[in-house]
């Protein structure tokens, strides 16, 4: 039932999922080790489901090990579904980076890890479910290149954050082109990085989009977003989605955040109202 060859993708040990693959450019070998585990459960653990037992590891202490192993994995970090032109994009931002005026923001699949954004004491605030079980939206998907593929930039100094962004193939709207509302989550997303960076532990209270231009799926856009003005609780900012070459204006948007109640948690806060 199980190649005994080993998988020359990721060199798991009796993998069955793709004992003849080759290693695709780009791929980090713990990534890989991650996709080939999570194919096998999928395909193993599902059909015999919890308490059984494969190779003498029980599949709840695996799925338990690979749930940690994915909240503690970078996900914005290049993978083979990245284009030539993310890739450009994405080496163009981190040389940038090496004179500190921009930072690279990594993306677990819970928002709270993100040390380089203000949450110090929002980490503090996070209950130990919120901190295990949330998970970001636009990390919703497994499979590399089907969904969002995006990476984040920040500049502390012009309050600005830039996300490099791929709309994947199940992010379709009309027939090769992203969804209206993954834009306005990719857009978001990016703008309440941006707002979290200035003003902690915030909450979206108005997002205004005009769409100008239908965005290409597979094709790479540039979402950059700053903050305009700061008064007391509310935060507001702008935000322009363009092609990389900056030619074709995809849609912009303005934004309003509320700084939530910084001696509370987010559930105490939503309870409270
Ligand atoms: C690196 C990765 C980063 C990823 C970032 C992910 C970001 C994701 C962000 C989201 O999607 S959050 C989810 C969507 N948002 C919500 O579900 C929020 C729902 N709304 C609320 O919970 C509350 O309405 C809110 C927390 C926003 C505000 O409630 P509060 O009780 O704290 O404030 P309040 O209602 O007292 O309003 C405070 C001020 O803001 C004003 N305000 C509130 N909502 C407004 C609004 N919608 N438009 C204009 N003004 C508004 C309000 O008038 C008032 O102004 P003044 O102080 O001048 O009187």
């Amino acid at each position: 039932m199980f190649s005994k060859r080993g998988c020359s993708h990721c060199t798991f040990q009796n993998c069955p999922v793709r004992p003849y693959a080759k290693r695709k450019p780009n791929t980090k070998q713990a990534d890989c080790i991650y996709d080939c585990l999570d194919l096998w459960l999928v395909k193993w653990a599902g059909l015999l489901g919890d308490g059984h037992q494969l190779h003498g590891i029980s599949t709840f202490s695996f799925q338990t090990w690979l749930s940690q192993a994915r909240q503690s994995k970078d996900y914005a970090l290049p993978n083979s579904s990245w284009s030539q032109g993310m890739m450009d994009l994405y080496s163009r931002f981190l040389e940038m980076c090496k004179d500190g005026t921009w930072k690279r923001i990594p993306s677990y699949t819970w928002l709270y890890r993100s040390t380089q954004l203000n949450l110090k004491k929002s980490l503090k605030l996070t209950s130990e479910k919120e901190r295990k079980e949330t998970r970001l939206f636009p990390r919703n998907m497994d499979t590399e290149g089907v969904g969002f593929e995006y990476a984040m930039f920040l500049n502390p100094s012009e309050k600005r954050m830039v996300c490099l962004f791929q709309p994947g193939p199940y992010l379709e709207g009309h027939p090769g082109f992203a969804h209206g509302g993954s834009t306005a989550t990719i857009i978001d997303s990016t703008i309440g990085g941006c707002a979290i960076f200035v003003a902690g532990r915030v909450m979206t209270a108005n997002l205004s989009i005009n769409y100008r231009n239908p965005i290409p799926l597979g094709s790479v856009v540039l979402v950059d977003s700053k903050v305009d003005q700061v008064e007391g609780r509310k935060v507001f900012l702008s935000c322009q989605v363009r092609s990389i070459d900056g030619q074709t204006l995809h849609a912009e948007a303005t934004a309003l955040f509320i700084r939530l109640d910084s001696t509370k948690s987010l559930q105490q806060q939503m309870s409270s109202q």
